[in-house]
């Protein structure tokens, strides 16, 4: 079953079709890669299903429903998380401070406040953070303010942060960017051990000899459009995808095919 699909979505920018009926099906407990070259429109793609810019033809289907265009703060509210690079004021908090202003609806815990439950309510939130950085192997880093930290140790308090607000499926663009290869590695066995437990990921990345071997399916964009999809044995073998990064790397060579 599809935890997301995208049904013929399209995007312009004064003109610019940056998504040109593109559909995606993302089944649940599954690792779905969205590659392409550079302005292909895969970071469009994903603030479009995130709701971070709006969608000008098309559907965007979660569990079911439609969310298209809904505001940010609502499929995240659906469980729809994405990750960016640690915003600068949040970089001044410890790891656990971090943790803690991700927990959603912020406005239930100042009703609950009001009533006798808030000091067990804290501790559980404060406990289920701890279980989440051992899991990700950083609670010795709990009390480290986050601009202290590695860039590889910063993705995964972006990964806690997606795990305290519930996420169902984490959207990340680029989760292993400027990350060693080694805990390129560690990074993508906790996501494949995440999924093992029931969330589902849709990643946009372009370190494809790192990553390939853990992703389940990937979709391959180019001008707006899907060109291929499949397996990573049938994506690397396919003519149209292999012009599309031959092209791409007599600019730069980036892909690492
Ligand atoms: N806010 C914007 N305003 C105008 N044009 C935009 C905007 N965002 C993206 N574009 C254009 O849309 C096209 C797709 O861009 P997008 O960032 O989605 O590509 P990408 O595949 O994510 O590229 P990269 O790998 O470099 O991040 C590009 O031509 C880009 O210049």
């Amino acid at each position: 079953m599809n935890i997301l699909e995208t049904h013929n979505l399209s995007k312009f920018f004064d003109g610019l079709k940056a998504l040109d009926g593109v559909s995606i099906e993302v089944p649940r407990q599954n690792i779905v890669l969205v590659i392409g070259p550079n302005g292909s429109g895969k970071s469009t793609l994903i603030n479009v299903i995130t709701g971070f810019h709006q969608a000008d033809e098309g559907k965007v289907i979660f569990e079911g429903e439609d969310i298209t265009n809904k505001p940010p703060h609502e499929i995240y509210r659906h469980g729809i998380v994405r990750t960016f690079q640690t915003p600068q004021p949040l970089k001044k908090l410890t790891v656990l401070e971090n943790l803690l202003v991700a927990v959603p609806h912020p406005g239930e815990s100042i009703l609950r406040s009001l009533g006798r439950g808030w000091v067990s309510y804290e501790e559980e939130y404060v406990e289920k953070a701890y279980e989440i950085l051992e899991f990700l192997g950083i609670d010795h880093l709990w009390h480290q303010e986050s601009y202290k930290l590695s860039g590889g140790q910063l993705k995964l308090v972006e990964i806690g942060r997606a795990l305290m607000g519930e996420a169902k499926l984490i959207v990340m663009d680029e989760p292993i960017a400027g990350v060693a290869p080694a805990l390129s590695h560690s990074i993508l066995d906790k996501l494949t051990k995440l999924k093992e437990m029931g969330v589902t990921f849709l990643i946009v990345e372009h370190r494809l000899d790192i990553i390939l071997k853990y992703v389940d399916y990937i979709y391959v964009m180019a001008n707006g459009k899907i060109i291929a999809e499949g397996r990573e044995e049938e994506i690397l073998k396919n003519p149209e995808v292999i012009e599309v990064y031959l092209g791409a790397a007599h600019g730069e060579a980036e892909c690492g095919v």
